[in-house]
């Protein structure tokens, strides 16, 4: 290693004095101007991962859905997944280090980790459209390279972009080019192909509103759109050429707020859909003929997406085992859907998408969204295999047909991690084979009434939860406390843990009516 370049490049990008952060749910995040020595050092992290992996590593710059003045940064590991636990704890160490401390954790780093020096390096870097975002990439850059790493700077990027680039290079482009080009042609056809066999149908069925968040989900979007078959016709608002980044818009506004962004203008029963600040997350809702707005989350997209594909599972006649994977925050009613009508296994997980992916794993088909919008579908290597042999050898038409339409799922969707287009694509399709509206969607199930709230307490970290975060440990006394007020509404749930990207405490509360779960919710907040 060349310490006298990163202590040359490290005094460049110095840490401000007091400041302590931890990689959290979804990495780095804070106000930008805190975190250019951050990006510096997970550019130094990224190369020690890339050589003991001896893979190519990504390094995505967004902070997502939080407002525009923040930033971020997340390391994505070879697969596409999101960084292993054990270097997160090294990427909070390396973060929180003084300068002249650098040296020695990058050394115990790969000596712990046995990490080859000679190994060569590369590392994929992409950015939101963040004013912030451009130079602090740069700073990423920095850290490469003073640790002698290649890079490659794809720009301006949707994160699951960054993962579905980093997953083909590191398959030797089994998965896909790693190009944004690729991307687009690789889904693109796979929704030409699923869709061939969805009737015809009028320009208000093909028609779809898109909320982009002013973010970089327009850009792509807008870029994609040659690539598209004319069956689906979609208008981009909010494309953040005039407003600010996720302000009064994207998909986290519209879940927690439950109601429409700015910006869009709904018509009654019009087909409308939310992407984050960074493209990775995904709601629909639309507004009925009364004028009441009616949200589909991750929860109405797993249901509607496991639907599917049991239907076709059903219709192969091979037992191939599917599950869902949710957070506590998932609607009970989906919960209760999901179990007791399609009877498919339920799995809870904590809240964070690397939970809901290893547990996804398991299965030969497991589908994982938390409520709020982020998912995908996981198919296991054999589940794969298995599918797209029938898809080519199967003599009964039928079966063929079927695993055909799995074949190109499977092409559809980002398997690395939760991505709005692919999504949108997944589930414009459906909606169009099935010939279902988004008020027919929106009727499979009804949701439990509920409310989330934040609050700011003085060290979060005093709550401390189990059983997938649904319950408290501590501070003693606050779990009898909410189970006590629980049990005084009915069909009623409620839980608090502290969040992993914001410094507040989240409560969640759902009951059988609006008035009991808001009830339950401030009043909750009141015990914590
Ligand atoms: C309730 C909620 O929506 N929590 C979000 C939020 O995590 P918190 O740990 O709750 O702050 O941000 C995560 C990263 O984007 C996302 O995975 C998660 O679902
Ligand atoms: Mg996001």
């Amino acid at each position: 290693m060349d310490f006298e370049k990163v202590a040359k490049y490290s005094a460049l990008h110095p840490k401000p004095a007091g400041l302590t952060l931890q990689y959290g749910t979804a990495g780095f995040r804070s106000k930008a101007e805190h975190l250019d020595h951050i990006m510096y050092r997970m550019g130094l992290l990224a190369v020690l991962r890339s050589k003991k992996t001896k893979s190519t590593i990504g390094v995505m710059v967004t902070a997502s859905h939080n407002p525009e003045e923040d930033n971020g940064v997340k390391l994505v590991d070879p697969l596409g997944e999101m960084l292993i636990s054990a270097w997160e704890e090294y990427a909070t160490c390396l973060t929180n280090a003084e300068e002249q401390e650098i040296q020695n954790i990058l050394t115990e780093i790969c000596q712990k980790e046995a990490v080859n020096l000679h190994q060569d390096a590369s590392i994929f870097i992409g950015r939101d459209t963040r004013p912030s975002s451009e130079k602090l990439s740069q700073s990423v850059i920095d850290g490469v390279s003073s640790l002698g790493g290649q890079y490659h700077d794809y720009g301006l990027v949707t994160t699951p972009q960054l993962h579905y680039m980093v997953c083909c290079q590191n398959t030797q482009e089994h998965y896909g080019k790693a190009t944004v080009e690729g991307y687009y042609q690789k889904l693109s056809k796979a929704f030409g192909e699923l869709t061939k066999q969805a009737s015809s149908c009028g320009d208000d069925q093909r028609s779809l509103k898109i909320d982009c968040a002013n973010g970089i989900g327009a850009l792509k979007l807008k870029e994609m759109e040659r690539y598209l078959p004319k069956k689906l016709l979609i208008h981009v608002y909010n494309d953040g050429i005039k407003e600010k980044l996720n302000h009064l818009c994207g998909a986290d506004f519209v879940k927690v707020y439950q109601k429409p962004p700015l910006g869009l203008e709904i018509k009654p029963n019009e087909r409308c859909c939310s992407f984050d600040g960074d493209a990775d997350r995904i709601v629909y809702y639309y507004n009925d003929t009364a004028g009441h707005f009616h949200l589909l989350d991750g929860d109405k997209i797993a249901t509607l997406i496991s639907t599917f594909i049991k239907e076709l599972l059903t219709k192969i006649g091979k037992t191939l085992e599917m599950a869902v994977v949710q957070t506590a925050y998932a609607n009970g009613s989906s919960t209760r859907y999901l179990e007791e009508t399609m009877k498919v296994p339920v799995h809870c997980t904590k809240t964070g998408v690397k939970h809901l992916h290893h547990k996804a794993q398991e299965f030969d088909i497991g589908v994982y969204f938390e409520a709020n919008g982020h998912g995908t579908v996981l198919f296991s290597k054999a589940a794969e295999e298995k599918i797209r042999q029938l898809a080519k050898e199967e003599k009964d038409n039928q079966k063929r047909e079927a695993a055909k339409m799995l074949e190109n799922i499977i092409d559809l969707i980002n398997q690395t991690v939760g991505d709005a287009i692919s999504d949108m694509l997944v589930i414009e399709a459906i909606l169009a084979l099935k010939g279902l509206t988004v008020q027919q969607w929106d009727a499979i199930y009804e949701d439990l009434p509920n409310r989330q709230l934040k609050v700011k307490v003085a060290d979060r970290r005093v709550i401390d939860t189990t059983a997938a975060e649904t319950r408290a440990v501590t501070p003693p006394g606050l779990q009898e406390k909410i189970d006590e007020l629980v049990k005084k509404y009915r069909l009623s749930r409620a839980f608090v843990r502290p969040s992993g990207t914001e410094d507040v405490v989240r409560v969640y509360a759902e009951a059988d009516t609006q008035v009991s779960a808001e009830t339950i919710c401030p009043y909750s907040s009141c015990i914590v």
